[in-house]
């Protein structure tokens, strides 16, 4: 007994040793120690952590440049950058790629996808998807966008004059997740969620959706050897919905295989390359993986920013109006509201601008990490291995990069109405990154954004409910994406 119990406090005492060791290296010998930060987040991942899993963390980072200045260092080895400069230096460079803890895959799966892949097996997976994106293919999809969007109104219309009425009052994140989880499960891999139809998620959804999850994983991936040991003790049922969901994304590309669309698809152009490309071809495992990151990448980012301006336009009823009387003065016939007409709005865009400012759909840090050799970043020398980033929320809403940057005002994007925003750095505003690694499916999401919001306004009259106020955005919490809460907005038809 009384040897157990030497050995046992020896082994504590080693590792209390172990990291107290480490954490006085961190705070004053390692290479990113001269950068400033809060001493205790230079010294250990824990602070860090703590504020991931809390849903701070974006928030938290904000304020530590507030304190700081535009370079922070955030963990011992991570450094966080709100000066626009870094987009360049960081994001330019294919060989940043995300740093392997930030870009894992489920536990089984062989086949990497675009976010977790290395700097060859990138390119060709962009080159394989690149066609599928571009202005030209995404004008094919139109249809598709608005189909749903026509079945979406057509549903609330239904829920607005049930039993003889005119209002009712919905949960628009709701009905925005129906709607852009369906449009990319359908032009995705040729087969919708069937949300919309059903009123209600498919459990494929609510599985994609639990990035809380996700960061625990993260958390975890810190410390090799925990997870090593939780992995050893955790038994094959905890992975069972992960299962589930991995085996419906098999069964639905499978099928998509097997048949051809009506018109082309994503899947129709990856074929394609295929075809042309034999050498780089993707294996099937790869357009499992990847059609699996691009419909996830291609929904709910959406819903966060439809939603986020339908609450900046609740919370300002003169922009609203604004915004409303462009729609209706511009469009006589909702068959009039299109991806072309749409795109030459001016206040429309500038309101979705802002929207994108002040709830950016992925609103922490995009970390990157330091190729071998290092780099330069904003005058800096890096060494190779670090993590550093740009945080859209921090950035976006830093009073060094724009005016007033915590008020919601379209017009600091339209340049006859811009004197009060003339300091705005616009350089800094980046909601779909840069370089080789940004978002691919920028011109979808454009029409999604334009072609819902249009018919969403011009279909109805939208208000808080009675008595109400919508809650600030800001109140969500944050586990990489936005934990989104209930939106209910009262809708009235407009015709
Ligand atoms: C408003 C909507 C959207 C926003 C703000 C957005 C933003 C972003 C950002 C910031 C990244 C870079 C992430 C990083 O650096 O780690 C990204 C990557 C990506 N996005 Fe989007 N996105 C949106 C919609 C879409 C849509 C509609 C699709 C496809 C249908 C899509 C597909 C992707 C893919 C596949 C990547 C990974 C690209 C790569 O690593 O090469 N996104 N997005």
């Amino acid at each position: 007994m009384p040897i157990l119990f030497t050995v046992s406090s020896l082994l504590a005492t080693s590792i209390f040793g172990y990291f107290i060791t480490h954490a006085f290296y961190n705070a004053f010998f390692h290479p990113l120690a001269r950068f400033k930060g809060p001493r205790l987040w230079g010294m250990s991942r824990i602070p860090f952590i703590n504020a991931m899993l809390g849903g701070t963390l974006p928030f938290r980072v904000k304020s530590l440049h507030d304190e700081y200045g535009s370079i922070v260092r955030v963990a011992p080895d991570e450094l966080s950058f709100t000066d626009p400069k870094a987009w360049k230096d960081i994001y330019s460079h294919k060989s940043f790629i995300r740093p392997k803890i930030w870009g894992s895959r489920p536990p089984g799966v062989e086949a990497h996808n675009v976010i977790s892949a290395g700097v060859a097996d990138h390119a060709r997976f962009r080159k394989a998807f690149q066609g599928a994106f571009s202005e030209k293919a995404t004008r094919h999809y139109e249809e598709t966008v608005q189909h749903y969007s026509e079945t979406l109104i057509s549903k609330l219309k239904e829920h607005t004059l049930k039993d003889g009425g005119e209002t009712a009052v919905m949960d628009l994140v709701q009905w925005l997740n129906f709607t852009t989880f369906d449009i990319i499960g359908d032009s995705g891999w040729g087969s919708d969620f069937g949300c919309l139809r059903d009123t209600q998620y498919h459990p494929w959804i609510a599985v994609v959706l639990h990035f809380k999850a996700v960061l625990m994983a993260v958390s975890v991936m810190y410390y090799p050897w925990l997870e090593a040991f939780l992995m050893s003790i955790t038994p094959a049922s905890a992975l069972a919905d992960l299962q589930k969901t991995l085996a419906t994304t098999h069964t639905k590309v499978k099928d998509r295989l097997a048949h051809e669309p009506e018109r082309p698809d994503i899947m129709s152009h990856v074929l394609e390359h295929n075809q042309n490309f034999p050498d780089s071809s993707l294996s099937h495992g790869e357009i499992e993986a990847n059609s699996m990151a691009v419909v996830v990448a291609g929904s709910e980012t959406l819903t966060t920013a439809s939603a986020g301006a339908v609450t900046y336009l609740l919370r300002d009823p003169k922009v609203f109006r604004t915004l409303v009387e462009e729609n209706r003065t511009n469009f006589s016939s909702e068959d009039q509201i299109s991806a072309a007409s749409t795109a030459t709005l001016p206040y429309l865009t500038a309101v979705l601008n802002e929207t994108l400012r002040l709830c950016p759909p992925l609103p922490d840090g995009l970390r990157r990490q330091v190729p071998k050799g290092g780099a330069v970043i904003c005058g800096h020398l890096i060494p190779e291995g670090m993590t550093v980033s740009v945080p859209c929320w921090a950035t976006f809403r830093s009073s060094s990069n724009f005016a007033s940057p915590d008020v919601f005002s379209p017009q600091r994007w339209l340049s006859e109405d811009s004197s009060q925003f003339e300091s705005d750095n616009k350089a800094a505003f980046q909601p779909f990154s840069t370089g080789p690694h940004n978002c691919i499916g920028q011109p979808l999401a454009w029409m999604e954004m334009r072609v819902i919001l249009s018919k969403l306004i011009w279909n109805f009259d939208i208000n808080a409910p009675k008595g109400t106020t919508v809650a600030d955005w800001t109140t969500q919490k944050i586990y990489w994406t936005w934990e989104k809460s209930p939106l209910e907005v009262e809708l009235k038809s407009a015709r």
